[in-house]
């Protein structure tokens, strides 16, 4: 089940000076643990976003296993995990409400990501960054997730967090053969992390 951007276009609406992406290409297999470098500004969340079907390119398309990803129904096998995760949850829901919303999720990944039970009696903003990272994480994880779009998941968070985090989702991805894509500036980590590196020009 390969994950492939094909000839992708997109530019904002509001944004003035053209195309954010130009025939973009990229194939990612499962297993596969690729990096996306560029400067900043050059698309990396914006490709992100449409792998992951929160945008819809003005041209080309995004297949799963040769199909559009946009007729996939219910939980979307390729999952955003963002880099401010306050902004990838409902604020006004208490963060169980939130995890539950598309089913069910392993004990075993709250237990392995150190997420509290009385967390989820509270509302996003009653959680720092790095647990309210790990429990966006642990979301993402659900059965049926095929790819992780990691987008500077761990830039915020101090060194001992970030290599816990990465060691568990290296780990899960390797027992579930997921395909991740990480974006990161750090160069550093990324190769240490990923199977190979694709620039984004
Ligand atoms: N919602 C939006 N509306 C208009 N323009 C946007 C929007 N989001 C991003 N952009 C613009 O699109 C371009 C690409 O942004 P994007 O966030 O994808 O880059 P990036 O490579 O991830 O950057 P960084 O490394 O700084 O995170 C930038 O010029 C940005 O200003």
């Amino acid at each position: 089940m390969s994950l492939e951007a094909k000839d992708l276009t997109f530019r904002y609406p509001r944004r003035s000076r053209g195309s954010v992406l130009e025939g973009v290409f990229l194939t990612v297999e499962p297993g596969e643990r690729v990096g996306l470098s560029a400067p900043s500004g050059r698309g990396k969340t914006t490709l992100c976003k449409l792998l992951s079907g929160y945008e819809r390119p003005d041209r080309g398309e995004v297949l799963l296993d040769g199909r559009p990803l946009s007729s996939y129904k219910g939980f979307c096998p390729v999952q955003m995990i963002w880099q401010h995760p306050e902004t990838a949850v409902d604020p006004l829901l208490r963060l169980g409400e939130t995890l539950y919303e598309a089913g069910p999720v392993e004990d075993r990944l709250l237990d392995a990501l150190h997420i509290q039970p009385a967390w989820l009696e509270r509302y996003p903003l009653e959680l720092s960054g790095g647990e309210l990272q790990r429990f966006c994480i642990a979301r993402a994880l659900r059965e049926g997730v095929r790819y992780l779009l990691c987008d500077e998941i761990t830039a915020m968070l101090d060194l001992i967090t970030q290599a816990q985090i990465w060691d568990f989702l290296l780990e899960e991805a390797r027992q579930r053969e997921l395909g991740l894509v990480i974006v990161s500036h750090n160069t550093l980590l990324l190769e240490r992390l990923c199977t190979r590196i694709h620039p984004l020009t």
